[in-house]
């Protein structure tokens, strides 16, 4: 409830950037499903030898990250580069996930990320997902021009994102109008 809230204050921000209106943004998420996943990263002697989570970017609406403690792991990739987002006493972390981008028209992009393990300490996230869809269906809005997705429904979506994961591929890229961008 109170992640939901929080989606619906940082939509307006998001609206106002790419010019559509408020409630636009605040409805694609209004009234849909939240999943959660907690993770605990044990430390590991020999992090250049396992990964945390493998690189992959969020498939649903919004990610909504919390971390537990003080440890880091998180890296995004940005141009070939690992950053770390290190944890920030009482923030949250946001992530853009592949069912959003597709709304906003790929304006907004599902950023690629991965944990690395921690040589001494031990590392716990809470880590809600934010759904969302326009009339049960994912497509990118009218609003923001020519789409660059092809329109699918809901749980089509979910279906062959979880058909793609398991093959190791992006099913928001085999949405892609123009395959080439
Ligand atoms: O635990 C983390 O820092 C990241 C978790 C994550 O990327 C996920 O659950 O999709
Ligand atoms: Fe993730």
């Amino acid at each position: 409830m109170e992640m939901s809230d929080l989606t619906t204050r940082l939509m307006p921000f998001m609206a106002s950037d790419l010019g559509v209106e408020q409630e636009t943004l605040v409805g694609i998420f209004q009234g849909k499903r939240q999943s959660v996943a907690f993770h605990y990263y044990p430390p590991c002697p020999h992090p250049d030898k396992v990964i945390g989570i493998t690189p992959h970017h969020d498939g649903l609406g919004l990610t909504l990250l919390l971390h537990v403690d003080e440890t880091p792991g998180l890296q995004v990739r940005r141009n070939g580069t690992w950053y770390p987002v290190n944890p920030l006493p009482g923030a949250l972390v946001i992530n853009v996930g592949d069912i959003l981008q597709i709304l906003t028209n790929g304006m907004y992009k599902s950023a690629v990320h991965r944990v690395v393990a921690d040589t001494k300490k031990g590392r716990a996230t809470v880590v809600m997902f934010q759904h969302a869809c326009v009339a049960g269906l994912v497509k990118p809005l009218p609003e923001l021009g020519e789409a660059a997705y092809k329109a699918i429904e809901k749980v089509e979506y979910i279906k062959g994102n979880f058909r793609a994961l398991a093959e190791g591929t992006w099913f928001v890229d085999s949405l892609k109008i123009n395959q080439k961008t």
